[in-house]
């Protein structure tokens, strides 16, 4: 569950979010952030994953304080970003290995993760070294290793190919049926339609619910 009230966030003279607030309950499924270039949706993103702090505002994942208890909110979320990018020293081994410690996961089944998003054969490669579609994978595997309730993703699938795409696809709904919630920006909505089950959309630094999502609205006839 997300609750945020009244962020502001502002770039130096840069004003993005002029008190935006959003509701996402837990069983809403996927849930989709439109919104032009520039409206703000990765900034919202990244404040509700901890990585950005609002000038004000507040921000409650699964009615933990975000600003409050910050490490218990991010163990509620994953977040993948639009260009997952990882430290060029560390491999996709490490990168999983260092992200469970941190998370506090135990026994993390690495191997599986690694095989699972077909990354084994390149676990011990620098992750400079990984294509923009394979880093996307890796940022998929560390998702699913975290195994946290919400998702929050930022324009998933740009890198990826049609296969990985549909796996991703499968993936999130997998994700929905078993109680997880989503939260993904995107401009993509051919792609992602029919997982949609309701949207927000983020103009003028805030964000609204229309009365119905594009999934739920009947067809023209
Ligand atoms: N760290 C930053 N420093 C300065 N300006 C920033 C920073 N991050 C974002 N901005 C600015 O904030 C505004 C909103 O950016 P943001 O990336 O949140 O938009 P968006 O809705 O995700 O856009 P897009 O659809 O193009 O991905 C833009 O004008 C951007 O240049």
């Amino acid at each position: 569950m997300i609750h945020c009230t009244n962020l502001h966030k502002s770039f130096g003279s840069k004003t993005v979010l002029r008190g935006a607030s959003m509701d996402v309950p837990p069983e809403q499924g996927v849930t989709a952030l439109l919104g032009p270039n520039g409206a703000g949706k990765t900034t919202t993103l990244r404040i509700l994953a901890g990585l950005v702090t609002p000038d004000s505002g507040t921000v409650r994942i699964n009615s933990i304080d975000l600003q409050t208890d910050r490490a218990a909110a991010q163990r509620q979320l994953a977040f993948l970003p639009q260009d997952v990018r990882f430290h060029p020293a560390m491999t996709p081994r490490r990168v999983l290995r260092f992200y469970a410690q941190l998370r506090e996961i135990a026994d993390p089944d690495i191997e599986t993760a690694l095989e699972t998003v077909r990354l084994t054969d390149a676990a011990d490669r620098s992750c400079e070294a990984l294509s923009g579609g394979m880093r996307q994978r890796l940022g998929l595997a560390l998702a699913d290793l975290m195994d946290a309730p919400l998702l929050l993703l930022d324009e998933p699938g740009l890198s990826l190919d049609a296969e990985w795409r549909a796996y991703l696809n499968k993936y999130l709904c997998r994700h929905v049926d078993r109680g997880g919630t989503v939260l993904m920006a995107t401009h993509l909505l051919d792609v992602w339609g029919d997982l949609i089950d309701a949207t927000l959309h983020c103009t003028n630094g805030t964000i609204s619910a229309p009365s119905e999502s594009p999934a739920h609205t009947p067809a023209a006839s």
